[in-house]
Parts: C-alpha cells; sequence; structure tokens
C-alpha cells in the first residue's frame, strides 16, 4: 500500500481506522488559538463525510497574557468564518489563585468543556495533544519516579463524566501540525510561557527532547509507542489479575490464604487493582508495603492500614476486606500509618492538628501554624509513627533529628513513643506533628498548604 503522504490523508486514514467519529455525534473541541489546537481544528473540519462530526468549539480566554484577548477574538472571527458554533469562557482576573495558577487554570478548562458537553448534548470532547506532549509526559514521569501504571502516558481515549475524552493526535509530530498549518495558510497564535525553562515540561521540550532527536529522529514517536505499549500490558494484566481476584473474592471479603498462596508480585496486583477501585490514585510504594506486611504477617490475625478518603483496608483473620469508616469530627489511629485527608482534623498527642489547602486559615487560638508549599506528585502525605532519626529540615537547610526536638522541648518519653511525623510520598519529612515542622521556602510551581496544631 502507498504510504498516504499528506497528513490530512494521514490524520483521515487514522481516525477511519480506529474508529472514533460518525456524522451523528458532536464533538466539543478545546481551541486555544495555538497551532496544534488551530490544526485539529481544521483537520476535524476536513473529514470525509463518512467521518465527519458536527463541531462545537470550546475557548478559555485565561486572561493570564498580554494577547488572551487578540486570541480570542481571532477564535471568534475563525468560527464566523467557518459557520461553527463556539462557546468562549472567561477565567476572571480576581479569580487566579496566587499559587498553583497551571493546575486551576485546567480545572476551569476541563469544568468549562465539560459544561458546553452538557449544553450542546455532546457526545466526546477532544483535545490536541500530539506526540510531542506524551513524550514528555512520559520522560517527566519516568524522571520524576512514577508508578509503571503512569508511564502509558495520555490516553488516547479515557472516560470523562460519562463522556468521551479524545485526543487524536498522540501519533502525530508537533513538527508535522505546524508544517500543516503553515501549508494550509491557517493563523495560529504562540503561547511565550511555552519558553519559560523555568517549567519541568519546557526543559523536556527544549532540552532533553532535541538530545534524543539528534540521537534517533525516531526517538519521540518510539516513546509514544512505549506508552502505548505499556497501556496494552497494563490492559492485559489487569485483565489476568481480575481473574484471580473473582477467585478469591466473596462478597467483596478476600480470603487470606488464597491470597496468600500466590507469590507476593502477584498479591501486589491484586492489592493495587483492589485499592485503585477504592480510591484511585492515592498509593505509593511505602503504604503498599504496609499493607503487605500486614496481610503476610502469620502472628497478626487482625490489623488495618488507614487509607485515603477514611477508608481502611482490615485483616480479620481468614478473610481482608476495605471498608468506610465513618469517623467523628476528630479522627486518627495513634500509632498507625494512614493517608492524610485534607482539611480534617486528627487527633495527636495533646492537641489535634489539620492539614488544610485553606491557605488562609489562621485563628489565635492556634497552638503552631506552619505553611508547607507542596506538588501533586508528593501526595499522598502520610503520617508515620516518629523515629528517633526521623530529621526535620531546619531554616537555614540544615536538618534536626527528631530525637533532638524531643530533648530541646523537654518531651515526655511517653509522649516520645506516641509521636508521629508527617511525611510525603518520597519519604520526605514534613513534620514532627506538634513538635517541630520542616521550614519550606515558597515555591510559586507548589501549593500552599496550612498545618495547624491546635
Ligand atoms: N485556552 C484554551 N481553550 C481551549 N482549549 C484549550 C485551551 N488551552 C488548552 N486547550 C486544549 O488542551 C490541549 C492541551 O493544552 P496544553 O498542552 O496547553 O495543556 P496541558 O496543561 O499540557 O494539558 P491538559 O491541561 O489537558 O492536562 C490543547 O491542545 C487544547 O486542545
Amino acid at each position: 500500500m502507498v504510504k498516504p503522504e499528506k497528513l490530512q490523508q494521514r490524520f483521515n486514514l487514522y481516525v477511519k481506522n480506529k474508529n472514533w467519529f460518525t456524522p451523528k455525534q458532536t464533538v466539543v473541541i478545546g481551541v486555544s488559538a495555538g497551532v496544534d489546537s488551530m490544526s485539529l481544528l481544521n483537520l476535524m473540519m476536513n473529514l470525509p463525510a463518512e467521518n465527519k462530526t458536527q463541531i462545537v468549539v470550546a475557548h478559555v480566554n485565561h486572561q493570564l497574557r498580554e494577547v488572551s484577548d487578540e486570541e480570542e477574538q481571532y477564535v471568534k472571527t475563525f468560527c464566523d468564518n467557518h459557520g461553527l458554533t463556539l462557546k468562549v469562557a472567561h477565567w476572571d482576573i480576581e479569580n487566579h489563585p496566587q499559587n498553583g495558577v497551571e493546575e486551576s487554570a485546567r480545572k476551569f478548562r476541563y469544568d468549562f468543556f465539560l459544561e458546553v458537553l452538557k449544553k450542546y448534548h455532546g457526545d466526546i470532547l477532544i483535545t490536541a495533544h500530539h506526540e510531542n506532549d506524551q513524550s514528555e509526559t512520559v520522560l517527566m514521569r519516568l524522571i520524576r519516579g512514577t508508578f509503571i501504571n503512569h508511564l502509558s502516558g495520555i490516553k488516547s481515549v479515557r472516560d470523562f463524566h460519562g463522556y468521551q475524552l479524545v485526543r487524536p493526535l498522540l501519533h502525530f509530530k508537533k513538527q508535522e501540525l505546524k508544517q500543516y498549518a503553515l501549508d494550509n495558510a491557517i493563523i495560529w497564535y504562540e503561547d511565550e510561557t511555552n519558553q519559560d525553562l523555568a517549567i519541568t515540561r519546557n526543559r523536556m521540550r527544549h532540552q532533553l527532547i532535541p538530545l534524543i532527536e539528534k540521537e534517533n529522529p525516531q526517538g519521540v514517536a518510539h516513546i509514544a509507542d512505549f506508552a502505548d505499549q505499556v497501556e496494552l500490558m497494563q490492559k492485559q494484566n489487569e485483565y489476568l489479575i481480575k481473574q484471580i481476584i473473582k477467585q478469591i473474592d466473596d462478597e467483596k471479603r478476600y480470603d487470606l490464604n488464597q491470597f496468600l498462596s500466590y507469590p507476593e508480585y502477584i498479591q501486589q496486583g491484586i492489592i493495587d487493582l483492589i485499592l485503585n477501585e477504592t480510591v484511585p490514585n492515592q498509593f505509593n510504594l511505602s503504604l503498599i508495603k504496609q499493607i503487605m506486611q500486614l496481610l503476610n504477617n502469620r502472628t497478626k490475625p487482625q490489623g488495618q492500614v488507614q487509607l485515603a478518603h477514611n477508608f481502611v483496608i482490615k485483616k480479620q483473620y481468614n478473610y481482608f476486606f476495605v471498608e468506610k469508616i465513618v469517623k467523628k469530627q476528630i479522627s486518627g489511629l495513634k500509632n498507625e500509618c494512614f493517608v492524610v485527608t485534607l482539611n480534617q482534623w486528627y487527633s495527636g498527642n495533646h492537641f489535634k492538628w489539620m492539614l488544610t489547602d485553606k491557605s488562609d486559615y489562621h485563628d489565635e487560638l492556634n497552638k503552631r501554624e506552619a505553611t508547607i508549599y507542596l506538588s501533586d506528585e508528593q501526595f499522598p502525605i502520610t503520617v508515620q509513627p516518629t523515629k528517633n532519626d526521623d530529621k526535620v529540615t531546619l531554616k537555614d537547610g540544615g536538618h534536626q533529628m527528631a530525637k533532638r526536638v524531643f530533648i530541646n522541648g523537654k518531651v515526655p518519653i511517653k509522649d516520645r513513643k506516641q509521636s508521629q511525623t508527617l511525611v510525603d510520598s518520597s519519604g520526605k519529612i514534613l513534620a514532627i506533628l506538634g513538635y517541630r515542622e520542616s521550614v519550606f521556602s515558597a515555591d510559586v510551581q507548589k501549593q500552599k498548604y496550612v498545618l495547624i496544631i491546635k
């Protein structure tokens, strides 16, 4: 078969093979005025009749850049000229947060996309994420450290509040999209914040990816293929583990002896899947390890490990199961490890404490208040019994051991034994609760939280 040369032809063929779109469907396309989404919009407009959908364009004016209004006007004119339905949202400046602007902008964007889907009875949301975005995402996660599941990167199709979210360009290169726009005289706006090397993604884009492409021009495509293979293996794995779970499942109580008859790597797969169905994306390796230890400890017939959102995994003699616990307003399980739920009070030694994202939280009656800057990757935050050699970070960048904190604070031995340490997903110590907090410098890339001790 002769390989079609033109991007539009390749796109048509790709879409046809994937069977994504039919003429009866209405798709909402997120169009920012950048080259990726302008090209996507044109590609979608020029699909052959059998795959051509109704199009609704959704544009968000984030009011973050000087050209925002100009971009909005351009999208409006483009849609007018082509008879396309357009819905615009303004993210008012007074609603911009001081920190975590990107994250809030994303939330605003996707909330708006959902609104547009509902309003126009849409079927599918489409965004213009492409092969380079995919490779950058996979590399960032790989370098930062992640579960293998997350190396499948951006999904080409996923559920979005009961609608479908499709990214049809994940196997198309940025450069191809640019060339398509140039060939077809499509105007676009450049986002100059994409040049800012303080942003991890931009360092991947401008520093790492060019090196990879120099090594092998197909390197970026290979990373995207790798992500596809991970996704495939994930699906295969999930299918097989589900079969095993069926065998040990007695109405959501799982047979411990049968569970223990499997090798540890399968046990871990079972736990991953059971937990992910209850509280998705909340687990780190240390939590999984604690659960594995509890279930494999034959000398301890009963026990529990607390999960996020008030769930616990409980071991009871021959069974284990996940359970939601109804809590009083103040809760906490002393000397056990658990995941912290934001904005919830927990009981400590002689105090209660809370980690809140309400950064303006302040109360004269608080015993202590500490500002903590955290990125998304640092979650889940967990609580563990304090060890003498736990180290908090001091203002000068030095460290202090828990033992020293206790001695300086004249903390009685009895209380030291009850003490709890707050740690992030990488094991970094955020605070020895009630006694000493690590000192964080303000970081615009991170979100501000407050640890309150009352
Ligand atoms: N202002 C906007 N208005 C409408 N759609 C947008 C806007 N910004 C981005 N999009 C859509 O989202 C896609 C991804 O945009 P971008 O790469 O800037 O976001 P991201 O933060 O990397 O990804 P995401 O927000 O989807 O996780 C764009 O190709 C476009 O389809």
